[in-house]
Protein backbone atom coordinates (compact mmCIF):
# COMPACT_ATOMS: atom_id res chain seq x y z
CA UNK A 1 0.00 0.00 0.00
CA UNK A 2 1.05 3.41 -0.82
CA UNK A 3 2.43 6.28 1.99
CA UNK A 4 0.40 8.14 3.78
CA UNK A 5 1.32 11.97 3.37
CA UNK A 6 0.36 14.10 6.29
CA UNK A 7 0.56 18.23 5.50
CA UNK A 8 0.42 20.55 8.17
CA UNK A 9 0.36 24.34 8.27
CA UNK A 10 2.24 24.78 5.73
CA UNK A 11 2.78 28.19 4.20
CA UNK A 12 5.11 29.32 0.79
CA UNK A 13 6.58 32.94 0.18
CA UNK A 14 8.37 34.09 -2.67
CA UNK A 15 9.85 37.25 -1.38
CA UNK A 16 6.43 39.05 -0.02
CA UNK A 17 4.01 36.90 -2.43
CA UNK A 18 2.37 34.88 -0.28
CA UNK A 19 1.15 31.85 -2.54
CA UNK A 20 -0.73 29.52 0.15
CA UNK A 21 -0.99 29.36 3.51
CA UNK A 22 -1.78 26.97 6.40
CA UNK A 23 -2.73 24.18 4.05
CA UNK A 24 -3.47 21.03 6.33
CA UNK A 25 -4.54 17.90 4.64
CA UNK A 26 -3.60 14.18 4.53
CA UNK A 27 -3.78 11.86 1.48
CA UNK A 28 -5.16 8.81 2.45
CA UNK A 29 -2.51 5.63 1.77
CA UNK A 30 -2.99 4.41 -1.82
CA UNK A 31 -6.27 6.63 -2.59
CA UNK A 32 -6.51 8.79 -5.56
CA UNK A 33 -6.47 12.65 -4.28
CA UNK A 34 -7.33 15.92 -6.86
CA UNK A 35 -5.78 19.22 -6.18
CA UNK A 36 -8.03 21.81 -7.81
CA UNK A 37 -7.43 25.32 -7.97
CA UNK A 38 -7.48 28.63 -10.75
CA UNK A 39 -4.33 29.28 -12.93
CA UNK A 40 -1.50 30.65 -10.21
CA UNK A 41 -3.05 29.82 -7.50
CA UNK A 42 0.39 27.80 -6.28
CA UNK A 43 -0.78 23.76 -7.16
CA UNK A 44 2.63 23.43 -8.87
CA UNK A 45 4.38 24.93 -6.04
CA UNK A 46 2.27 22.60 -3.72
CA UNK A 47 3.82 20.06 -5.43
CA UNK A 48 7.50 20.86 -5.47
CA UNK A 49 6.93 21.22 -2.11
CA UNK A 50 6.29 18.05 -0.82
CA UNK A 51 9.01 16.45 -2.80
CA UNK A 52 11.34 19.26 -1.23
CA UNK A 53 12.32 20.40 -4.69
CA UNK A 54 11.14 24.20 -2.61
CA UNK A 55 11.09 25.28 0.71
CA UNK A 56 7.66 25.82 2.49
CA UNK A 57 8.65 28.76 5.47
CA UNK A 58 6.36 26.88 7.74
CA UNK A 59 4.66 23.44 8.47
CA UNK A 60 5.39 19.99 7.89
CA UNK A 61 4.80 17.54 5.21
CA UNK A 62 5.24 14.50 6.99
CA UNK A 63 6.25 10.94 5.17
CA UNK A 64 6.39 7.98 6.89
CA UNK A 65 7.02 9.53 9.95
CA UNK A 66 9.68 11.92 8.04
CA UNK A 67 8.89 15.70 7.72
CA UNK A 68 10.66 16.54 4.77
CA UNK A 69 10.44 20.43 5.43
CA UNK A 70 13.27 20.00 8.12
CA UNK A 71 15.09 16.63 7.54
CA UNK A 72 18.14 16.61 6.29
CA UNK A 73 19.48 16.48 2.54
CA UNK A 74 20.48 13.04 3.09
CA UNK A 75 17.09 11.70 4.06
CA UNK A 76 15.13 13.82 1.81
CA UNK A 77 16.93 12.26 -1.34
CA UNK A 78 15.88 8.68 0.07
CA UNK A 79 12.41 9.99 0.72
CA UNK A 80 12.57 10.91 -2.62
CA UNK A 81 12.73 7.75 -4.06
CA UNK A 82 9.10 6.79 -2.65
CA UNK A 83 8.15 9.47 -5.48
CA UNK A 84 7.82 8.88 -8.76
CA UNK A 85 6.18 12.54 -10.36
CA UNK A 86 4.65 13.09 -13.86
CA UNK A 87 5.65 16.51 -14.55
CA UNK A 88 3.70 18.30 -16.93
CA UNK A 89 5.70 17.93 -20.05
CA UNK A 90 7.10 14.60 -19.20
CA UNK A 91 10.46 16.39 -18.47
CA UNK A 92 12.32 13.62 -20.99
CA UNK A 93 15.36 13.85 -21.76
CA UNK A 94 15.02 15.00 -25.75
CA UNK A 95 18.07 12.96 -26.92
CA UNK A 96 17.37 9.95 -25.55
CA UNK A 97 15.04 7.36 -26.76
CA UNK A 98 12.09 6.37 -24.46
CA UNK A 99 13.96 3.09 -23.49
CA UNK A 100 16.52 5.25 -22.26
CA UNK A 101 14.16 7.18 -20.82
CA UNK A 102 12.79 4.98 -19.04
CA UNK A 103 15.55 3.23 -18.29
CA UNK A 104 17.12 6.44 -16.51
CA UNK A 105 16.33 6.02 -13.16
CA UNK A 106 17.05 2.76 -12.52
CA UNK A 107 20.61 2.92 -13.91
CA UNK A 108 21.27 5.90 -11.77
CA UNK A 109 19.70 4.33 -8.50
CA UNK A 110 20.29 0.46 -8.46
CA UNK A 111 23.13 -1.59 -9.73
CA UNK A 112 20.53 -3.72 -11.82
CA UNK A 113 21.63 -5.72 -14.43
CA UNK A 114 21.38 -4.23 -18.34
CA UNK A 115 19.01 -7.66 -18.46
CA UNK A 116 16.61 -6.72 -15.71
CA UNK A 117 16.58 -3.35 -16.39
CA UNK A 118 15.36 -4.22 -20.11
CA UNK A 119 12.50 -6.87 -18.27
CA UNK A 120 11.52 -3.55 -16.22
CA UNK A 121 11.26 -0.54 -18.55
CA UNK A 122 9.23 -3.24 -21.62
CA UNK A 123 6.61 -4.21 -18.66
CA UNK A 124 6.33 -0.21 -17.44
CA UNK A 125 6.02 0.41 -21.50
CA UNK A 126 3.71 -2.17 -21.61
CA UNK A 127 1.87 -1.26 -18.12
CA UNK A 128 1.16 2.64 -20.10
CA UNK A 129 0.51 0.99 -23.68
CA UNK A 130 3.74 2.01 -25.22
CA UNK A 131 5.12 -1.15 -26.27
CA UNK A 132 6.93 -0.83 -29.54
CA UNK A 133 7.50 2.68 -29.14
CA UNK A 134 11.03 2.43 -26.99
CA UNK A 135 13.09 3.35 -29.66
CA UNK A 136 11.18 6.52 -30.31
CA UNK A 137 12.81 10.35 -29.35
CA UNK A 138 10.19 12.11 -27.28
CA UNK A 139 10.01 14.96 -30.46
CA UNK A 140 8.83 12.08 -32.41
CA UNK A 141 5.80 11.18 -30.62
CA UNK A 142 2.66 12.92 -29.61
CA UNK A 143 2.47 15.06 -26.40
CA UNK A 144 0.09 12.23 -25.31
CA UNK A 145 2.86 9.45 -26.02
CA UNK A 146 5.09 11.66 -23.59
CA UNK A 147 2.97 11.73 -20.92
CA UNK A 148 2.76 8.29 -20.78
CA UNK A 149 6.08 7.90 -21.46
CA UNK A 150 6.75 10.36 -18.22
CA UNK A 151 4.48 7.87 -15.87
CA UNK A 152 6.80 4.76 -16.94
CA UNK A 153 9.49 6.84 -16.18
CA UNK A 154 7.86 7.46 -12.67
CA UNK A 155 7.21 4.32 -11.81
CA UNK A 156 10.75 2.34 -12.58
CA UNK A 157 11.66 2.92 -8.85
CA UNK A 158 7.93 1.29 -7.67
CA UNK A 159 6.80 4.50 -6.41
CA UNK A 160 4.52 4.58 -3.35
CA UNK A 161 3.42 8.14 -4.09
CA UNK A 162 2.72 9.38 -7.31
CA UNK A 163 2.42 13.10 -8.28
CA UNK A 164 1.01 14.08 -11.41
CA UNK A 165 1.31 18.38 -12.47
CA UNK A 166 -1.41 18.81 -14.80
CA UNK A 167 -1.92 15.02 -16.79
CA UNK A 168 -4.17 17.00 -18.74
CA UNK A 169 -2.19 19.67 -20.18
CA UNK A 170 -2.23 19.78 -23.89
CA UNK A 171 -4.29 17.32 -24.62
CA UNK A 172 -7.26 16.68 -26.21
CA UNK A 173 -10.79 15.55 -24.13
CA UNK A 174 -10.62 11.79 -25.70
CA UNK A 175 -6.58 11.52 -24.81
CA UNK A 176 -7.47 13.07 -21.38
CA UNK A 177 -9.75 10.29 -20.27
CA UNK A 178 -7.27 7.69 -21.51
CA UNK A 179 -4.71 8.75 -19.25
CA UNK A 180 -7.04 9.37 -16.12
CA UNK A 181 -7.93 5.74 -16.72
CA UNK A 182 -4.43 4.77 -17.16
CA UNK A 183 -4.09 6.51 -13.54
CA UNK A 184 -7.05 4.60 -12.14
CA UNK A 185 -5.65 1.34 -13.86
CA UNK A 186 -1.94 1.86 -12.38
CA UNK A 187 -3.53 2.62 -9.04
CA UNK A 188 -5.32 -0.82 -8.82
CA UNK A 189 -2.17 -2.58 -10.03
CA UNK A 190 0.06 -1.25 -7.40
CA UNK A 191 -2.20 0.65 -4.98
CA UNK A 192 0.05 3.76 -4.42
CA UNK A 193 -1.25 6.80 -3.49
CA UNK A 194 -2.06 9.52 -6.14
CA UNK A 195 -2.20 13.11 -6.54
CA UNK A 196 -3.01 15.01 -9.67
CA UNK A 197 -3.01 18.89 -9.43
CA UNK A 198 -5.07 19.71 -12.19
CA UNK A 199 -7.79 22.12 -13.51
CA UNK A 200 -9.52 19.80 -15.31
CA UNK A 201 -13.10 19.35 -14.56
CA UNK A 202 -13.52 16.70 -15.88
CA UNK A 203 -11.06 14.67 -14.33
CA UNK A 204 -11.99 16.08 -11.02
CA UNK A 205 -15.27 14.49 -11.44
CA UNK A 206 -14.47 11.40 -12.44
CA UNK A 207 -11.32 10.07 -11.35
CA UNK A 208 -10.66 10.66 -7.78
CA UNK A 209 -11.52 9.41 -4.18
CA UNK A 210 -10.66 12.71 -2.60
CA UNK A 211 -10.92 16.64 -3.70
CA UNK A 212 -8.96 19.91 -2.54
CA UNK A 213 -9.12 23.22 -3.77
CA UNK A 214 -6.81 26.00 -3.70
CA UNK A 215 -8.24 29.43 -3.76
CA UNK A 216 -7.27 32.96 -2.90
CA UNK A 217 -4.14 31.68 -0.98
CA UNK A 218 -5.64 29.19 0.78
CA UNK A 219 -6.81 25.15 0.98
CA UNK A 220 -10.57 26.06 0.41
CA UNK A 221 -11.69 22.59 1.00
CA UNK A 222 -9.89 19.08 1.35
CA UNK A 223 -11.93 15.40 1.38
CA UNK A 224 -14.08 12.90 0.04
CA UNK A 225 -15.31 13.32 -3.32
CA UNK A 226 -18.83 14.20 -2.22
CA UNK A 227 -18.02 16.83 -0.29
CA UNK A 228 -16.45 19.08 -2.91
CA UNK A 229 -18.67 17.94 -5.17
CA UNK A 230 -21.84 18.76 -3.67
CA UNK A 231 -20.48 22.29 -2.29
CA UNK A 232 -22.23 25.48 -1.96
CA UNK A 233 -19.01 27.01 -1.19
CA UNK A 234 -19.47 29.52 -4.52
CA UNK A 235 -16.01 29.44 -5.75
CA UNK A 236 -15.98 25.85 -5.81
CA UNK A 237 -19.61 25.95 -8.06
CA UNK A 238 -17.95 28.43 -10.20
CA UNK A 239 -15.01 26.50 -10.78
CA UNK A 240 -16.54 23.13 -11.39
CA UNK A 241 -19.25 24.73 -13.95
CA UNK A 242 -16.32 26.74 -15.48
CA UNK A 243 -18.43 29.70 -15.50
CA UNK A 244 -17.70 33.22 -14.99
CA UNK A 245 -20.59 34.24 -12.48
CA UNK A 246 -19.00 34.41 -9.31
CA UNK A 247 -15.71 35.11 -7.31
CA UNK A 248 -13.07 34.08 -9.54
CA UNK A 249 -12.32 36.43 -11.54
CA UNK A 250 -9.74 37.04 -15.23
CA UNK A 251 -6.24 36.66 -12.76
CA UNK A 252 -7.36 37.13 -9.16
CA UNK A 253 -11.06 37.35 -7.12
CA UNK A 254 -13.34 40.11 -8.09
CA UNK A 255 -14.43 42.73 -6.58
CA UNK A 256 -17.81 42.70 -5.19
CA UNK A 257 -19.08 45.32 -7.88
CA UNK A 258 -17.74 43.65 -10.78
CA UNK A 259 -19.76 40.45 -9.58
CA UNK A 260 -22.95 42.56 -9.66
CA UNK A 261 -22.42 43.74 -13.33
CA UNK A 262 -21.96 40.26 -13.91
CA UNK A 263 -24.85 38.89 -12.53
CA UNK A 264 -27.04 41.74 -13.67
CA UNK A 265 -25.41 41.08 -17.57
CA UNK A 266 -26.30 37.32 -16.63
CA UNK A 267 -29.97 37.67 -15.20
CA UNK A 268 -30.66 39.87 -18.59
CA UNK A 269 -30.20 37.08 -20.52
CA UNK A 270 -26.27 37.05 -21.65
CA UNK A 271 -24.70 33.10 -21.33
CA UNK A 272 -22.17 32.68 -18.35
CA UNK A 273 -19.62 31.15 -20.08
CA UNK A 274 -20.44 27.71 -18.51
CA UNK A 275 -20.92 24.46 -20.68
CA UNK A 276 -23.42 23.51 -18.26
CA UNK A 277 -24.74 23.46 -14.95
CA UNK A 278 -23.83 20.12 -13.32
CA UNK A 279 -26.06 18.29 -10.86
CA UNK A 280 -25.60 15.90 -8.72
CA UNK A 281 -22.44 13.31 -8.85
CA UNK A 282 -21.51 11.13 -11.74
CA UNK A 283 -20.07 7.70 -10.88
CA UNK A 284 -16.25 7.56 -10.22
CA UNK A 285 -13.58 5.55 -12.91
CA UNK A 286 -13.44 1.88 -12.33
CA UNK A 287 -10.29 -0.05 -13.35
CA UNK A 288 -10.19 -1.63 -16.69
CA UNK A 289 -12.46 -5.08 -16.64
CA UNK A 290 -9.12 -7.90 -16.27
CA UNK A 291 -7.17 -5.59 -14.01
CA UNK A 292 -7.47 -6.46 -10.30
CA UNK A 293 -9.92 -4.22 -7.84
CA UNK A 294 -8.93 -0.60 -6.85
CA UNK A 295 -8.08 -2.00 -2.70
CA UNK A 296 -8.44 1.78 -1.71
CA UNK A 297 -12.09 1.44 -2.44
CA UNK A 298 -13.02 -0.68 0.53
CA UNK A 299 -10.41 1.24 2.98
CA UNK A 300 -11.36 4.65 1.79
CA UNK A 301 -15.18 3.49 1.90
CA UNK A 302 -14.61 2.36 5.43
CA UNK A 303 -12.84 5.54 6.51
CA UNK A 304 -15.34 7.92 4.66
CA UNK A 305 -18.16 5.62 6.82
CA UNK A 306 -16.09 6.54 9.86
CA UNK A 307 -16.40 10.55 9.89
CA UNK A 308 -19.65 10.29 7.50
CA UNK A 309 -21.12 12.38 10.68
CA UNK A 310 -18.52 15.18 10.42
CA UNK A 311 -19.81 16.10 6.35
CA UNK A 312 -22.17 18.24 5.50
CA UNK A 313 -25.21 17.17 4.85
CA UNK A 314 -25.32 17.34 1.04
CA UNK A 315 -22.33 14.74 1.18
CA UNK A 316 -23.78 12.43 3.55
CA UNK A 317 -26.82 11.85 1.16
CA UNK A 318 -24.55 11.11 -1.65
CA UNK A 319 -22.21 8.66 0.35
CA UNK A 320 -25.34 6.83 1.60
CA UNK A 321 -26.74 6.91 -2.31
CA UNK A 322 -23.89 5.52 -3.15
CA UNK A 323 -23.98 2.03 -1.03
CA UNK A 324 -25.04 -1.11 -2.00
CA UNK A 325 -28.00 -2.72 -0.26
CA UNK A 326 -25.76 -5.07 1.72
CA UNK A 327 -22.72 -1.98 2.18
CA UNK A 328 -26.21 -0.15 4.22
CA UNK A 329 -26.62 -3.41 6.27
CA UNK A 330 -22.93 -3.77 6.70
CA UNK A 331 -22.25 -0.09 8.41
CA UNK A 332 -26.36 -0.36 9.65
CA UNK A 333 -27.45 2.90 7.56
CA UNK A 334 -31.16 2.94 7.87
CA UNK A 335 -33.53 1.85 4.77
CA UNK A 336 -35.05 5.29 4.34
CA UNK A 337 -31.60 6.57 3.02
CA UNK A 338 -30.57 8.38 5.87
CA UNK A 339 -27.26 7.63 7.65
CA UNK A 340 -27.84 5.90 11.23
CA UNK A 341 -25.61 7.46 13.69
CA UNK A 342 -22.56 5.68 12.50
CA UNK A 343 -19.86 5.01 14.24
CA UNK A 344 -21.56 7.62 17.37
CA UNK A 345 -24.16 9.93 16.98
CA UNK A 346 -23.28 13.18 15.81
CA UNK A 347 -22.04 15.56 18.38
CA UNK A 348 -22.94 19.26 18.87
CA UNK A 349 -20.39 22.29 17.23
CA UNK A 350 -19.61 23.92 14.31
CA UNK A 351 -19.01 21.27 11.38
CA UNK A 352 -14.62 22.73 11.83
CA UNK A 353 -15.09 21.79 15.33
CA UNK A 354 -15.78 18.36 14.78
CA UNK A 355 -13.73 18.15 12.50
CA UNK A 356 -11.12 19.02 14.04
CA UNK A 357 -11.43 16.98 17.27
CA UNK A 358 -11.62 13.70 15.23
CA UNK A 359 -8.26 12.02 16.24
CA UNK A 360 -5.26 12.35 13.14
CA UNK A 361 -8.12 14.72 11.21
CA UNK A 362 -5.77 17.28 9.07
CA UNK A 363 -9.38 18.37 7.29
CA UNK A 364 -9.61 21.54 5.53
CA UNK A 365 -12.95 23.46 5.69
CA UNK A 366 -14.36 26.24 3.89
CA UNK A 367 -15.24 29.54 5.64
CA UNK A 368 -18.55 29.51 8.25
CA UNK A 369 -21.59 29.26 5.96
CA UNK A 370 -19.68 27.52 2.56
CA UNK A 371 -20.82 24.35 3.51
CA UNK A 372 -17.63 22.92 3.03
N1 LIG B 1 10.46 29.72 -8.31
C1 LIG B 1 9.57 30.72 -8.22
N2 LIG B 1 9.94 31.95 -7.85
C2 LIG B 1 9.03 32.96 -7.73
N3 LIG B 1 7.70 32.80 -7.96
C3 LIG B 1 7.28 31.58 -8.33
C4 LIG B 1 8.18 30.48 -8.49
N4 LIG B 1 7.47 29.39 -8.86
C5 LIG B 1 6.17 29.80 -8.94
N5 LIG B 1 6.07 31.10 -8.63
C6 LIG B 1 4.81 31.88 -8.57
O1 LIG B 1 3.89 31.16 -7.77
C7 LIG B 1 2.57 31.36 -8.25
C8 LIG B 1 1.87 30.01 -8.40
O2 LIG B 1 2.45 29.31 -9.49
P1 LIG B 1 2.05 27.81 -9.87
O3 LIG B 1 2.77 27.48 -11.13
O4 LIG B 1 2.27 26.91 -8.71
O5 LIG B 1 0.49 27.97 -10.12
P2 LIG B 1 -0.52 26.84 -10.65
O6 LIG B 1 -1.71 26.87 -9.75
O7 LIG B 1 0.19 25.53 -10.81
O8 LIG B 1 -0.91 27.47 -12.05
P3 LIG B 1 -1.33 26.75 -13.45
O9 LIG B 1 -2.64 26.09 -13.18
O10 LIG B 1 -1.49 27.91 -14.38
O11 LIG B 1 -0.22 25.81 -13.81
C9 LIG B 1 2.69 32.15 -9.55
O12 LIG B 1 2.41 33.49 -9.25
C10 LIG B 1 4.14 31.98 -9.93
O13 LIG B 1 4.62 33.10 -10.64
Amino acid sequence: MGAEVVVEGLTKSFGRQTIWRDVTLTLPPGEVSVLLGPSGTGKSVFLKSMIGLLKPDRGRCEINGVDIVTCSERKLYEIRKMFGVLFQDGALFGSMSLYDNVAFPLREHTRKSESEIRRLVLEKLDMTGLSGAEGKLPGEISGGMRKRAGLARALMLDPEIILCDEPDSGLDPVRTSYISQLLIDLNAQIDATVLIVTHNIHVARTIPDNIGMLFRRELVMFGPREVLLTSEEPAVKQFLNGSRIGPIGMSEEKDEATMAAEQAHVDAGHHDGGTEEVRGIGPQAEPTPGLPQRQAVRRRKDRVMRILHTLPAGAQRAIVDSLTPAERADYGVDTGGRPSPYPRPARHGSLAEEIAKLPGSSWQTGPPGSGA
